[in-house]
């Protein structure tokens, strides 16, 4: 992505799919359910860290229609090929984030540092999640000894 845009967006009332339900899928989950989306996980499968209670599970392989009423998808299937169907079938006013390839996605989730009055994030661009998720914690642990993160809060 060369040209990335950063916003803060209020998923209160979206609808956000996420395909497949993994490891990668948990992660991305756990996120979303902080920012308070309606979640639906489409999947023939939920691992142990998604809690079926809290998102509507849609217990299938994924099929071209399954996302048409949604606003939001992250394909993270560990199938690219059904990722990139997911991809493709999006339309030009939904937002795609593909896991498993950068140049399919519209949109990059991004590494952060959050308490109550405050919201740090760290993007690579895409070139190396690993190293933003070193640099957040590293924020984490300056604005700790500034007293400006509260590790109750966040
Ligand atoms: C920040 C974070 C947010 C989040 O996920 O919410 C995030 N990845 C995280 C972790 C992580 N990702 C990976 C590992 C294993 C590494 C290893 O083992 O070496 C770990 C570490 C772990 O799992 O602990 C591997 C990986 N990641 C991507 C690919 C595919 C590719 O590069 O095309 C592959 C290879 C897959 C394969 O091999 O097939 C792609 C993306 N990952 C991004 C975000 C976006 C760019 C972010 C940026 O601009 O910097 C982007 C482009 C798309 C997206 O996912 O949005 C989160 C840390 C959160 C935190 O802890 O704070
Ligand atoms: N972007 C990131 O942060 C990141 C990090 C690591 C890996 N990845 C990518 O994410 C992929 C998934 O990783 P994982 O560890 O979560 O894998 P995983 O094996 O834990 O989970 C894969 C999930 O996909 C589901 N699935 C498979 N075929 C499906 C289909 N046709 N329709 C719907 N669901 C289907 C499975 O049932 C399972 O729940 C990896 O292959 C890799 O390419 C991305």
């Amino acid at each position: 992505m060369n040209y990335p845009y950063p916003i803060n967006i209020d998923l209160t009332r979206k609808r956000v799919a996420v395909i497949g339900g993994g490891k990668v899928a948990a992660r991305k989950v756990t996120g979303l359910l902080d920012a308070k989306a309606n979640v639906f996980v489409i999947s023939p499968t939920l691992c142990d860290a998604i809690d079926p209670a809290k998102i509507t599970w849609i217990k299938k392989e994924y099929a071209t229609g399954d996302i048409s009423e949604m606003d939001i998808i992250i394909a993270c299937t560990d199938n690219r090929r059904v990722n990139r169907q997911v991809a493709k079938d999006a339309t030009h006013f939904q937002l795609v984030n593909d896991a498993s390839n950068k140049k399919q996605s519209d949109f990059f989730n991004v590494a952060r540092v959050e308490s109550k009055d405050l919201l740090v994030t760290v993007s690579t661009k895409g070139k190396s999640p690993m190293k933003a998720k070193q640099i957040k914690q590293e924020i984490r642990q300056w604005l700790e000894t500034k007293h400006w993160f509260n590790q109750e809060e966040g």
